[in-house]
């Protein structure tokens, strides 16, 4: 809710400066610093985004590494395909991200180090401030063998690059859909005023009567899931997949992208109708719309994300006003990217709603 609450706030000194009038603001970077902020501080007890304040040296190391790391994870190398290319020099991806990699190691262990000698200095060290770092420490103790300083900083890595950039893309496109349907938005703040009322933020206690916010996010994803081929999964015994025979060892990818928007299963895929996601008509099918995957190797951070998510774009619509930059719809095409990312950054023009003015002017 922190984190929320502060990115509200730098919106609303962002976008009060004018006499009321509509502000441009850019939201992808916005999102993406919201989600840095929650992982890092889970991770590691740290933010790395702060508002109006000046950039520390690790800070800045930080965000040069996130950058990196975002820039060469949807690389394609073609020395994957062609591996005689490598010794025609062509193994340029591979040989930035060993240089890469010694970066982050060397980064993430200056952390593990820095909470390794906190928890052991700090006796009344409280159990409700712990981060994943100090509960993989205590594990050390009990299994060293396993619990590696290697291991760990695997974890940090697999949190950090899985957890971030899925919800901040989940958020802008729930936005620009919302942006190019705002009906839609207006129903949904509706909803909102109603159940919450304009005296104090929406909080997670409030989800269970919000159900259209969550009727909105479900339609988010399934039009725009940003795992659109799940991660790939491999057979572990013979077995038949739709009348297909699938030999032990394939690799399998699940297009969840063609089954969400195939019109077979869903009436007009196309058009965002997040009413299809209440009442009667609800999918029953879980197997038709998995934006997390599913089974062992479903995502473990669902929870996570569809805690933070509704509470975001649900804060945007109760507390602002949104408008396109002009009459034309905000463009939704993909970019190139694991995570589906939108091939423009979304840029709205947004004012802080009267009514909100009293309660944004707290924050
Ligand atoms: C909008 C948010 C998110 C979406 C749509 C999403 C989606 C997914 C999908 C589709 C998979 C692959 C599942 C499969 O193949 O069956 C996955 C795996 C994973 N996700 Fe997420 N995820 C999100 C947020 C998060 C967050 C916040 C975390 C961390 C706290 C996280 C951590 C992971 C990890 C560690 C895996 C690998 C699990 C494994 O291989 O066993 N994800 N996620």
């Amino acid at each position: 809710m922190d984190e929320v609450k502060s990115l509200v706030g730098r919106l609303f000194r962002s976008t009060s400066k004018g006499s009321g009038e509509f502000q441009v603001v850019e939201m992808k970077s916005m999102f993406f610093e919201l989600t840095l902020n929650v992982m890092m501080r889970m991770i590691a007890g740290k933010r790395y985004c702060r508002d109006g304040e000046d950039e520390l040296e690790e800070e800045k190391k930080f965000k040069e590494i996130v950058r990196e790391s975002f820039q060469v994870s949807g690389a394609t190398n073609i020395v994957d395909f062609l591996p005689m290319l490598k010794w025609v020099g062509l193994n340029k991806i591979e040989k930035k991200l060993e240089i890469l990699q010694r970066k982050r190691d060397e980064f993430m262990q200056n952390l593990i180090d820095e909470r390794r000698k906190l928890t052991s200095s700090n006796s009344c060290y409280e159990q409700n401030s712990k981060t994943i770092v100090d509960v993989l420490l205590s594990a050390q103790e009990t299994d060293p063998d396993y619990y590696t300083d290697d291991t760990i900083r695997g974890f940090m890595q697999v949190l950090l690059s899985a957890g971030t950039d899925t919800s901040a893309a989940t958020m802008e496109w729930g936005l620009s859909l919302l942006l190019n349907n705002p009906k839609t938005l207006e129903k949904a703040r509706e909803e909102i005023d109603m159940e919450v009322g304009q005296s104090r933020l929406i909080h997670e206690s409030n989800y269970e009567r919000l159900a259209y916010l969550h009727a909105v996010i479900s339609e988010t994803f399934r039009m725009c899931p940003p795992g659109p081929l799940l991660v790939p999964h491999e057979s572990s015994e013979e077995c038949m997949v739709g009348g297909f025979s699938i030999p032990r060892g394939t690799m399998l990818l699940v297009n969840i992208w063609a089954m969400h928007n195939d019109p077979v299963l869903w009436e007009n895929p196309t058009e965002f109708k997040p009413d299809r996601f209440l009442g009667p008509g609800l999918v029953k099918n879980g197997f038709t719309f998995l934006p997390f995957g599913t089974g062992r190797r479903g995502c473990p951070g669902e929870s996570l994300a569809m805690g933070l998510i509704p509470l975001t774009v649900g804060c945007l619509i109760q507390c602002f006003e949104w408008e396109r930059m002009g009459e034309e719809m905000v463009d939704m095409n993909e970019g190139n990217g694991l995570n589906m990312p939108k091939a423009q950054p979304l840029v709205a023009r947004c004012r802080p709603r009267p009514a909100m003015m009293n309660l944004l002017s707290q924050l």
